[in-house]
């Protein structure tokens, strides 16, 4: 290779023209490029004309120029006609950096021999300090090394350094993977596993064996979302800026347009606002295709067909709200609303609570209120098994908050007990989780201490239970099983579902299923019944259906209140929810398509229509169907949001064991990686800031609603630091709005959070050298909250938000986009499937909602 561009031919180190040209043909006809031609000849003004090669390659292109007398007089021309697009193109910025990709072998490392540390300077000098001929490198006699300390000292920037550092490093890491594999998988002498895992047979052959297992290994567990932010030190301009590699797999995941737009969001690119973004109403990413057309049409039809054949069996507006399953438990109708109760201060408690609560206005809320209120007042012993049935909205806990009052303005609120089966739904109610109020533990084995949940449960003679979608057949079984030992001393009460607690379910079967077992309305084990033998599982879920078939009184909500602002979105949701959405093909005449309705929201299309609109969500969470996706945005949005309040984000690390040793250097590095789901949100490396919103992943002290879902504001973070610098953080101090209580020494509403130990089973984790089923990690419960899924989305009213609909499952999309209060309120991260929301509730969950008489 010979530097064309030096006159002295003796020392090479760039070019050959033969070498890394690329040919590109377009419509302008055919064209050959070199990176390094463009570089040497570069402009010779400002920014260009200093610039060192790596960021040459990363943040400029070239561009052609029509303007020929334009460009003889441009700054961004070529600064020779030795160069052969000097009279045709010019070079300009990119609006977005790319990553170098260093083709050929590696680099050789620094630290081997004088040779190589010679091939190293003369690389990297190529690369990080601006030249055009050979001379601009180094002086004649002078050696590359010396040339190199020389500029190190002198003139190499603090980013360059930096990645000429990572450069080093990822050497050293191939290097020492090669020369010692063997040590790197080395087993612990004392683990009595050895023997069997040390097998020749099971142990990879080669050093490229291993390195391929852990790369894969590392492919399939890790991820780089917050690894990356080691560190940060940010101020808006080094956001600007651009690092292509922090967001490599965040654009892996969204594409380059949905970042475009989301950093227009962020405000940091509305200027260009009209560029890149592609003249389509249907927005970024994948554009609709052929294929999703024909798919889209496909679904459409059959949806036509069964429309008519279903015709007769359509929604008719029920009179009354009220479904009976058996005898009705009371007719509200029939009955004038508060003589149901004899006592007159008992009447005028309901009479205050009723128009407190804005009862009057909503019928079938009122009806749901009353018919508590009745069996309360009326003292009942019929066990009460109530379902008040409610698309998100409608007021569910609304009416939970009225039943609540009644039983506070009668002073029985001890008799009444609140759950929901996840520790955010609970705490939006005032409840607690439902597996707290058995005493139910994550360990399967330990032995449930009855007399305390006796002591729990005694006076208690009502349950709400929030969420009821999510609550498994088995777990159901479960809590029934449990309320009857708890009331062990009362043969009557013993004897009966739920130990004869009255149980009012609230929710919404087409909001978000169990996460693991089959919902309370499963039909498949019944199925499954004939073909195999139940286990105890089954036996508890078949137990499940059972009892929830007991419930006897439905009450559907209607009139939706959270979307009362905007009534054509709340017809529209309740089209989405049963699978239900128009298309022009559905309903030619009234031509409304209710995919392009949706459309209308991306991101993208929302930037292309008024940029300025894009700031209103600044601030919104993002919801998104899948934890990858929500870590990428997060160490995006923690990086963009320290910069905003000009912090650095810093890394906490976990402490990893095994068989209670510290996890060896090698092998923690690769758990610290490990993605989220893997680990249970434990994560290895938690990237934080004074200032950082956080949500607690575990549920801590419920009596000062701090548990798994709960968000707050990082305050302060006190740590360790190792030798190396990193930091493992032993509490951090976190503002959670409205808790009302004060630790002495503390502000108002700060609590302190400490780590916590998480067990972590992996069958693989012989790949990375560690001889164990399962590690143990102890690290802070809380997870950045600027991206959560829409699992703990469930519930809340939220003004703005971003949804990833591209990512949900199921009837994940509902519960997204029944979180804002209006159209207006929603903007769409990405582009989406039609099929996303033209499909129906599976057959299943169809015939429950007709079993009950509910909408469907
Ligand atoms: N009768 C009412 N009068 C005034 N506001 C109401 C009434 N009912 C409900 N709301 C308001 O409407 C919004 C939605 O109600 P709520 O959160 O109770 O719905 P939900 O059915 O529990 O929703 P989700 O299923 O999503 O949890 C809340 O802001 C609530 O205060």
């Amino acid at each position: 290779m010979e530097d064309k561009a030096s006159s002295s031919g003796s020392e090479t180190i760039a070019y050959d023209e033969g070498d890394d040209v690329y040919v590109s043909v377009d419509q302008d006809g055919a064209r050959v490029d070199s990176q390094v031609l463009d570089y040497i000849y570069r402009p010779s003004y400002e920014p260009y004309a200093s610039m060192v090669l790596y960021d040459f390659v990363a943040r400029t292109t070239k561009m052609k120029e029509k303007n020929k007398e334009k460009l003889v007089n441009s700054t961004q021309a070529f600064s020779s006609w030795k160069h052969p697009q000097r009279g045709t193109h010019r070079v300009c910025m990119r609006s977005k950096p790319v990553l170098p990709v260093m083709l050929g072998p590696s680099l050789p490392s620094k630290k081997n021999s004088n040779e190589t540390i010679d091939a190293w300077a003369k690389h990297v000098l190529a690369l990080f300090k601006p030249w055009r001929c050979v001379h601009d490198l180094k002086a004649g006699g002078q050696s590359w090394s010396n040339a190199y300390d020389v500029y190190e000292s002198a003139g190499l920037r603090s980013r360059h350094a930096k990645i000429i550092q990572n450069m080093q490093l990822l050497t050293e890491c191939a290097d020492a993977r090669f020369i010692h594999p063997k040590a790197f998988v080395a087993p612990d002498q004392s683990d009595p596993l050895e023997t069997k895992n040390n097998n020749d047979e099971e142990m990879p052959s080669s050093a490229q064996d291993v390195d391929e297992d852990i790369q894969q290994w590392k492919s399939k567990f890790c991820s780089d979302a917050f690894a990356r932010l080691e560190d940060r030190s940010l101020d808006a301009r080094d956001y600007n800026t651009g690092n292509g590699e922090e967001d490599s797999e965040l654009k892996g995941l969204v594409g380059r347009d949905v970042l475009d737009a989301l950093e227009a969001c962020m405000g940091d690119s509305l200027h260009d606002a009209n560029c890149n973004v592609e003249d389509s109403d249907m927005g970024d990413g994948p554009q609709v295709t052929h294929q999703d057309i024909a798919i889209h049409n496909a679904i459409m039809q059959r949806k036509r067909k069964r429309a008519l054949a279903d015709e007769h069996d359509d929604f008719v507006e029920p009179t009354s709200s009220r479904r009976r399953i058996d005898e009705p438990f009371v007719d509200i109708g029939t009955v004038p609303i508060y003589a149901a109760t004899k006592s007159s201060a008992y009447e005028r408690i309901l009479v205050s609570i009723v128009s407190e609560m804005n009862l009057e206005n909503n019928k079938e809320q009122l009806e749901a209120f009353l018919t508590v209120a009745k069996h309360v007042g009326e003292r009942d012993p019929d066990q009460l098994l109530m379902f008040v049935s409610g698309v998100g909205g409608t007021g569910k806990s609304h009416v939970i908050r009225s039943i609540v009052k009644l039983f506070e303005r009668i002073n029985r609120r001890k008799s009444l007990l609140i759950g929901a089966p996840t520790g955010s739904a609970a705490i939006l109610i005032g409840g607690s989780t439902l597996h707290s109020l058995i005493l139910e533990c994550p360990n399967a084995d330990a032995k449930k201490n009855v007399s305390k949940l006796a002591r729990m449960w005694r006076g208690v003679l009502y349950l709400i239970i929030d969420e009821v979608s999510m609550i498994s057949a088995k777990f159901l079984s479960k809590l029934s099983e449990a309320l009857k030992q708890a009331m062990g001393d009362n043969p009557k009460k013993s004897s009966q579902i739920f130990g004869g607690v009255h149980v009012v379910f609230m929710g919404d079967f087409c909001q978000l299923k169990p996460a693991i077992d089959k919902p309370v309305f499963s039909s498949e084990i019944a199925s499954r019944l004939v073909d195999f033998t139940p286990g105890e599982d089954e036996i508890s879920a078949l137990n499940g259906i059972f009892i929830w078939r007991q419930v006897s009184c439905v009450i559907e909500l209607v009139k939706n209140c959270r979307h009362a602002e905007d009534m054509a979105y709340a017809e529209f949701l309740s089209r989405l929810r049963i699978g239900k959405c128009l298309s022009p093909n559905s309903d030619p005449v009234a031509n409304t398509d209710d995919y392009r309705y949706l459309m209308s929201r991306l991101l993208t299309n929302i930037r292309k229509r008024d940029p300025e609109e894009l700031k209103l969500f600044l601030d919104a969470p993002f919801i998104v169907g899948l934890k990858s996706l929500r870590d990428n945005l997060n160490a995006k949005l923690a990086t963009f949001h320290a910069s905003r309040l000009k912090k650095v984000v810093h890394l906490y690390f976990s402490r990893d064991s095994v068989k209670r040793r510290p996890v060896p250097a090698g092998s923690a590095e690769i758990l610290w990686k490990m993605q989220s789901t893997h680990v249970r949100d434990a994560l290895g490396c938690l990237p934080l800031f004074e200032g950082m919103k956080v949500m607690v992943t575990e549920n801590i002290a419920f009596d000062s609603k701090v548990v798994n879902g709960t968000e707050g504001v990082v305050k302060k973070i006190v740590y360790d630091e190792d030798e190396a610098g990193r930091r493992y953080a032993t509490v951090a101090y976190i503002h959670v709005e409205g808790i009302g209580f004060q630790i002495e020494g503390l502000e108002k509403d700060i609590v302190p959070i400490f780590p916590v130990r998480t067990s972590i089973p992996h069958h693989t984790l012989h790949t990375i050298g560690l001889q164990a089923k399962s590690f143990a990690r102890w690290q802070l419960p809380l997870v950045p909250a600027y991206a959560y899924t829409d699992y703990k989305s469930q519930g809340r009213t939220l003004k703005r938000a971003i949804v990833d609909i591209s990512s949900s499952k199921g009837q994940g999309v509902y519960v997204m986009l029944s979180r804002v209060t209006s159209l207006s309120g929603l903007a769409i991260l990405r582009w989406f499937p039609p099929s996303k929301i033209y499909q129906r509730p599976s057959a299943e969950l169809r015939e429950e909602l007709a079993r009950l008489g509910l909408r469907c």
